[in-house]
């Protein structure tokens, strides 16, 4: 059979909602061959790594598959946790925190989970879990703030080959960003006036953000343009001047030209500029993973102090703080707009007008 079926239709089914809310994805284990798996599935996506695919195939499976799960198992065990790894945990908080606040409004009918892009729970499971549930209007939430074709469309292309296998797709509502929305930005500007109130300011607020290659600036994507905006709102909800922040790039990812300034280089210069201490956020990231921790948390951290840094602080990333979800649950109502669930009285009516006819 070509297409996956749902149970043949009742006329009193329930419509529910789902709220499908995804990241990018994280290896089972921080071992060897669990990062060569998840690896694998990464760098094999062509949203990821545009270039021609036999040469591509050849340089991942002949070099980077052979070298890197170890380095970077290496790294994953540096922020392993009793609950795995952050970003699956920093997540499954967030939609539980999601759920509770969304119960009040929307009741059982509104079904709220979330999937990876790579990895496990996958988006083809979890999708088809809910259609199977008897959800009808999927409203996905992509939690990438910046619109990026590696992340946000990369995503889209992993639901479309989902409901392509299905006979009965739903209704589809995709957030592409919100880089912008208030409820963020402010989410954003309270995290740094609670870590201000707890430790001070420093001289220098950095924005560090997800590198992508400037080839793809060049070819048409909005990322670098909306994380530049997204500092810039938190700037002025913040008060600062241009002088007293920054926006870079980091998490370089082979030779070619990276999206500039790096967040590497920069925090390597800073000290010689008189620049003594700094606080970086990376709003970017909406939950904390390898590469906030251990990249900006330790390794980046290193640099600023052996170039002579003094004092060098990473706020962390809003994961499930309340003004996170309240910001995050107040995005989804907006975007659940005109969408209602069905309730058991309309569903029986539906059904006793179908049997008269
Ligand atoms: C090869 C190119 C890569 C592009 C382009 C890229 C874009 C991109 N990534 C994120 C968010 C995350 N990336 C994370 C890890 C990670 N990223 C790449 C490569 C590219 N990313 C690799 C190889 C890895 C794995 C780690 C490693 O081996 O170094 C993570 C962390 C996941 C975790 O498990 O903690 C996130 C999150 C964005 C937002 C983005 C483009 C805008
Ligand atoms: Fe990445
Ligand atoms: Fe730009």
């Amino acid at each position: 059979m070509r297409y996956r079926n749902s149970d043949s239709f009742r006329h009193e089914q329930a419509d529910k909602i789902g709220v499908l809310v995804t990241n990018l994805g994280t290896p089972d284990a921080p071992t060897k061959p669990a990062l060569k798996r998840y690896l694998r599935e990464f760098l094999s996506d062509p949203r990821v790594v545009e270039a021609p695919r036999w040469l591509w195939w050849l340089v991942l499976n002949m070099v980077i598959l052979n070298f890197r799960p170890a380095r970077s198992a290496h790294a994953y065990k540096t922020v392993w946790t009793e609950r795995g790894s952050p970003l699956l945990f920093h997540t499954e908080d967030q939609v539980k925190g999601l759920r509770q606040a969304l119960a009040a409004q929307w009741g059982d009918d509104l079904v709220v989970d979330f999937a990876m892009r790579y990895g496990n729970p996958s988006i083809d499971s979890v999708v088809n879990r809910m259609l199977d549930q008897g959800v009808r209007k999927i409203l996905v939430l992509p939690l990438y703030p910046q619109y990026c074709a590696s992340t946000t469309a990369s995503t889209f292309d992993a639901l479309s080959r989902c409901l392509q296998q299905r006979r009965w797709m739903p209704e589809v509502r995709f957030v592409t960003q919100y880089h912008d929305d208030k409820g963020y930005i402010q989410a954003l500007a309270d995290s740094v006036q609670a870590h201000w109130q707890a430790h001070g300011r420093a001289e220098r607020l950095l924005f560090s953000y997800h590198g992508i290659p400037q080839r793809y600036l060049d070819n048409g994507d909005p990322y670098h343009c909306q994380c530049l905006k997204t500092s810039r709102l938190v700037a002025e909800s913040l008060g600062l001047d241009k002088g007293q922040y920054l926006t870079t790039f980091q998490s370089r990812f082979g030779r070619e030209e990276w999206l500039k300034p790096y967040t590497d280089e920069t925090l390597k210069a800073l000290p010689a500029e008189g620049v003594k201490s700094v606080q970086v956020i990376c709003p970017g990231f909406s939950a904390d993973c390898l590469e906030t921790i251990e990249e900006i948390g330790v390794e980046n951290r290193d640099y600023f102090l052996e170039a002579g840094g003094e004092s060098y602080q990473y706020i962390s990333a809003l994961n499930a703080e309340p003004g996170h979800i309240q910001a995050l649950a107040t995005l989804i109502s907006k975007n659940l707009e005109g969408w209602q669930v069905s309730d058991a009285d309309e569903r029986k009516q539906r059904a006793d007008a179908h049997s008269k006819q």
